[in-house]
């Protein structure tokens, strides 16, 4: 058995982030913890990857391709859906270690998650690979002051927890840059 949490979220919520601080937290418990950086797009995080898609496809390679032509969006689920027709390279990369606990920095386009089979079809073969999977949502807590847009913060959360079907934790990031007022607000 192995262990994986999907990391998930909106375009800046600090997926990368969590990735990299989970990873050094797991390393100063001696523990390893494997990052496998999903994101196509990705310009810049700060772990190291155990697998980055990148080496299989590039987001570059979608948009440039004078057949295909996509823009960065269509791009972005033209190199998920690429992944899942590869999933052997994925299942290659990941090698076949026991007990080993990997973390999977996702991209940041929410509809991925929400309404497309793409992310659940990994979901489904990596946990036929033997992966245990648990779904870590992110959130700037930023987003979820006004009343308006914790609504729409915690549908999201909530469509991607029925739509992926894995037990699914929510995280609000970037509570260090809410004052006391909106600490307060949020808490209500
Ligand atoms: N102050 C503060 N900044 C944070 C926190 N988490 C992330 N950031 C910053 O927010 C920005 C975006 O963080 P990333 O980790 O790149 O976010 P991401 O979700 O991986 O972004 P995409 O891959 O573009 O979707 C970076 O400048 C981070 O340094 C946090 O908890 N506190």
């Amino acid at each position: 058995m192995r262990y994986a949490q999907l990391v998930m979220g909106p375009a800046g919520s600090g997926k990368s982030t969590y990735c990299s601080a989970m990873q050094k937290h797991a390393q100063t418990a001696k523990r390893t913890v494997h990052v496998v950086n999903l994101d196509p797009a990705a310009e810049y995080f700060d772990y190291q990857p155990t697998v980055d898609v990148r080496d299989l496809i590039h987001l570059d390679d979608a948009m440039e391709d004078e057949e295909l032509r996509f823009g960065p969006n269509g791009g972005l689920v033209f190199c998920i859906e690429y992944l899942m027709k590869n999933m052997s390279w994925l299942e290659e990369q990941l090698g076949e270690g026991d007990d080993d606990y990997f973390l999977f920095d996702c991209p940041g386009q929410i509809e991925l998650y929400t309404h497309m089979d793409a992310m659940k079809n990994i979901v489904d073969a990596l946990q036929a690979l033997n992966f245990r999977m648990c779904g870590v949502f992110l959130v700037d807590s930023s987003f979820m002051v006004e009343g308006s847009k914790f609504i729409s913060g915690t549908m999201a959360a909530l469509s991607v927890m029925v739509n992926i079907s894995i037990p699914h934790v929510n995280v609000l990031t970037k509570m260090d840059l809410l004052n006391a007022e909106s600490r307060n607000q949020l808490e209500r």
